[in-house]
């Protein structure tokens, strides 16, 4: 399994994060983000190019990995590690095409394992799975139950990334069913202190290392 597509998985939130996302994303990144995701569903062109240009630069000082959710033009002008693909957004073959075989290509499977092998089949470098439990940042998001996780764990050898309601306390038994990953926006964003709350997410993959000051 790439260890670059194992660990605290985090996901912007231009709202929860407001005027604060260069600075709230590095307290993530020091306390042990191994992962970031730019979700940004806002049509402002212009300062949607702008963060994830800074975020980029920002993630890869900290040797973290740089994804764009939904948007592959983004992904690809401000060299974007790569990007997170939702069943509603561009397929699979489109992304590879314009990002690239070095791209990390993320897939929604939601609670459905025909979806996670048709998006391993294509080529996907992650599967993800969820909401694992009900999420405020989601809340019509379906409910992946914790067997189906195991399950694709069982079949796929391919990264695992799960999200949805994920928290320190319920972040062990989402890890122990399977997954890689943890992907995370309210327990990070909403945390009195973000650091402390990524060491603690980040702390279910390395017990012994999870943070930097
Ligand atoms: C890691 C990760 N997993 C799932 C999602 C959800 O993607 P999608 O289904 O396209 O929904 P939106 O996030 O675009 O609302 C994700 N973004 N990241
Ligand atoms: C984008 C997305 N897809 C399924 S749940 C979710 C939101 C996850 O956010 P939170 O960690 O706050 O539940
Ligand atoms: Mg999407």
């Amino acid at each position: 399994m790439p260890e670059r597509l194992r660990g605290l998985y985090a996901i912007t939130d231009t709202a929860l994060q407001q005027g604060r996302l260069l600075v709230s994303t590095e307290a993530a990144l020091l306390g042990g983000a191994r992962i970031v995701q730019y979700r940004d569903k806002s049509a402002d062109h212009a300062r949607r190019h702008d963060e994830a240009g800074a975020l980029r630069q920002l993630c890869h000082r900290h040797g973290a990995l740089f994804l764009v959710n939904d948007d592959v033009a983004l992904a690809h002008a401000v060299r974007a590690d790569g990007v997170h693909l939702g069943q509603g957004d561009a397929t699979l073959r489109v992304a590879r095409a314009q990002l690239g075989a070095q791209a990390v290509i993320g897939i929604t499977c939601h609670d459905s394992l025909a979806l996670a092998q048709a998006a391993a089949d294509g080529g996907a470098d992650y599967l993800a799975f969820g909401a694992m439990f009900a999420s405020t940042s989601k809340p019509q998001a379906r409910t992946c139950p914790l067997p189906v996780l195991a399950e694709a764990r069982r079949r796929f050898a391919l990264p695992l990334v799960a999200i949805g309601g994920i928290t320190p306390d319920n972040a062990g038994q989402v890890a122990a069913a399977g997954a890689d990953a943890l992907a995370v926006i309210a327990a990070l964003w909403q945390a009195a202190d973000i650091h402390a709350a990524a060491a603690a997410l980040a702390r279910t993959y390395s017990p012994a290392m999870s943070s930097t000051t």
